[in-house]
């Protein structure tokens, strides 16, 4: 078994790691950077800004959960340990539920590992449509280098389980293109519990990766730490407001921590940064703070195998198809991508429709269950703006994010690519899941292609979940179209920047995690240079 980083981190007393629970005054501290939210992002710009000898205090509202100790593949002390919002956030009208990590590490402690580069057509659009003309692949290529070796991003050699492998296999058969999925792993014993807090320390996150490099260097670590809002002293960020959390990280202690810095980098992901942003009424003269914000909308379809799928065990994710974004302009009718999710009862169960008899049908058939996801590539089209991050009263974030019918469209293409792809694999039934789809689904491709063509796609009758958060303060070159700079500087505010998915324009339209440590790599080396004059040779 890999050593536990963080276990012995903490055992050696070096690391400053402080539980803001357990604060009983009002505190006042100081740095050269305050980072809020330990993520993708926050844990890259951890990672180079503390590598640049700069005093660096790092701010997460989620607990420190040791990865092997800790974690015991249960869902059921998972969702509402490591998940904002116990694992049940949603959009406004509650037609999207939306998976994001809130824990030290962000989603990354509970992501499931595919690992791909931002798409050549989506930096192609940035640079077409945003201004952002030095986002070729080429000058982008390096980052993504340095992250993936730092990620240990690599090839993955086992074979596919068999919820992949019935991916693999219809996409064969129906003649759509698929590829393997390059997983952020070192070590990896093919549990398929990456979703629960990886129990062996083999998922390359944050937690193991750049928080511990971070803290041997100094860094200070204080979780169950809510930003509230960002310090301004006239057009310069001075610092952070945070309200201290119980121990479940659910309500506010009654006592604040301060954090005094002349630089802030806002790093809570997609959500949860714009909401800091508007709670902090920062200056926004085109009002786009929390406006276009991407979720790749995904709708599922389940199929029942004549054969053993046991989709809760191996790598979650290792096969997709991208064909139907190959052969879809970015700019056309709604292009998506295939991928299989992960299968465990809880997760499962919510998601599949119906209850009483017609749920328990479902689930007798658990061990025999296949699912297809197909994921939206929103964002580039005029009829697809995604949705708006607003606040409820009590000053936490709500997302509206109205479907519009050229996105329901792409979903009743989807759910046939995929019914044509399962029945192709050996399927007996299929299930696109949807209120109005019966607990038998349909019996053959013919009866499942008459049915979709059918089907009303509404909101709250079509299942849409989501676990890709992306934009609501985009980068722009312009301040006219964007919250904040090509490397992440906030228009209007000097000392604050923006490093987490919520910079991007559109969404990526390929699993973010990468993107979203490259990006932020670049930018956080940009800003140790402009604050220390030095070139950070990372990683
Ligand atoms: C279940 C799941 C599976 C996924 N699988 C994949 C995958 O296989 N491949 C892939 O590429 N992507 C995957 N993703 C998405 C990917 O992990 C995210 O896109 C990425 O981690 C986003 O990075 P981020 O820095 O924007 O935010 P996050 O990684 O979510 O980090 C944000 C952090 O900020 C903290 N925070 C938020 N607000 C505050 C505040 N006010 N004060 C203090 N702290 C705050 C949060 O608690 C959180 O820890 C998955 C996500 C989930 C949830």
């Amino acid at each position: 078994m890999p050593r536990d980083v963080i276990a012995d981190g903490l055992a050696s007393g070096k690391w400053m790691v402080h539980d803001a629970s357990a604060l009983a005054a009002d505190k006042v501290v100081e740095a050269d950077v305050v980072i809020v939210g330990s993520g993708a992002g926050g844990g890259v710009a951890a990672d180079i800004l503390s590598q640049s000898g700069l005093k660096v205090v790092l701010l997460e509202e989620g607990g420190l959960h040791y990865a092997s100790r800790d974690f015991k593949l249960l869902e059921s002390q998972a969702y509402p340990m490591l998940y904002q919002e116990s694992a049940g956030r949603q959009t406004r009208d509650k037609g999207i539920t939306i998976l994001q990590g809130r824990t030290v590490g962000g989603s990354t402690t509970v992501n499931w590992t595919s690992s791909f580069r931002t798409p050549p057509t989506t930096l192609a659009f940035w640079q077409r449509h945003l201004g952002l003309e030095g986002m070729t692949v080429e000058a982008m290529s390096p980052w993504f280098g340095k992250a993936e070796r730092r990620m240990n991003v690599s090839d993955w050699q086992v074979e596919p389980n068999m919820n992949n492998k019935a991916l693999m296999t219809g996409a064969d058969r129906t003649g759509i293109h698929w590829a393997k999925i390059r997983r952020n792993v070192k070590g990896c014993l093919n549990l398929g519990y990456c979703g629960m807090g990886c129990p062996s320390n083999a998922k390359q996150s944050m937690l193991v990766t750049t928080i511990p490099a971070a803290l041997d260097r100094g860094a200070v670590l204080y979780t169950h730490a809510r930003a509230e809002r960002v310090l301004m002293d006239g057009e310069q960020a001075v610092g952070v407001e945070c309200l201290a959390m119980d121990d479940a990280g659910l309500y506010p202690n009654g006592f604040r921590l301060t954090v005094r810095a002349k630089t802030v980098v806002l790093a809570g992901g997609a959500i949860n940064t714009p909401a800091l942003m508007l709670r902090s009424r920062l200056p926004d003269p085109q009002g786009l703070i929390g406006k276009r914000t991407f979720l790749h909308p995904v709708n599922i379809s389940g199929a029942i195998m004549p054969y053993k799928v046991e989709g809760w065990s191996g790598a979650p994710q290792s096969i997709y198809s991208d064909h139907h974004l190959d052969t879809h302009p970015v700019d056309g009718p709604m292009g998506y991508k295939l991928e299989v999710p992960p299968l465990h009862p809880v997760l499962t169960a919510i998601t599949m429709s119906g209850f009483g008899e017609k749920h328990r049908q479902v689930m007798a058939n658990f061990d025999r269950l296949q699912v297809v996801l197909a994921l939206m590539r929103d964002g580039f089209h005029e009829a697809s703006q995604g949705g708006t991050v607003g606040l409820k009263a009590d000053g936490t974030p709500l997302l509206d994010y109205p479907i519009s019918d050229y996105v329901w469209q792409g979903m009743r293409h989807s759910f046939l690519t995929m019914a044509e792809l399962q029945f192709a694999a050996g399927a007996t039934r299929v299930m696109p899941i949807h209120e109005d789809v019966g607990a038998d689904g349909y019996a053959s491709w013919a009866e499942a292609k008459a049915g979709i063509l059918s089907l009303p796609m509404e909101v709250l009758r079509t299942k849409v979940v989501s676990a890709h958060v992306m934009g609501g303060a985009a980068m722009a070159a312009r301040a006219e179209d964007g919250v904040v700079n090509e490397y992440g500087r906030h228009h209007q505010l000097e000392g604050l920047y923006v490093m987490d998915g919520s910079v991007f324009p559109t969404s990526i339209g390929a699993n973010p995690q990468l993107s979203v440590y490259a990006f932020a790599a670049r930018n956080a080396s940009k800003l140790a240079q402009t604050l220390t004059g030095r070139d950070v040779a990372w990683p």
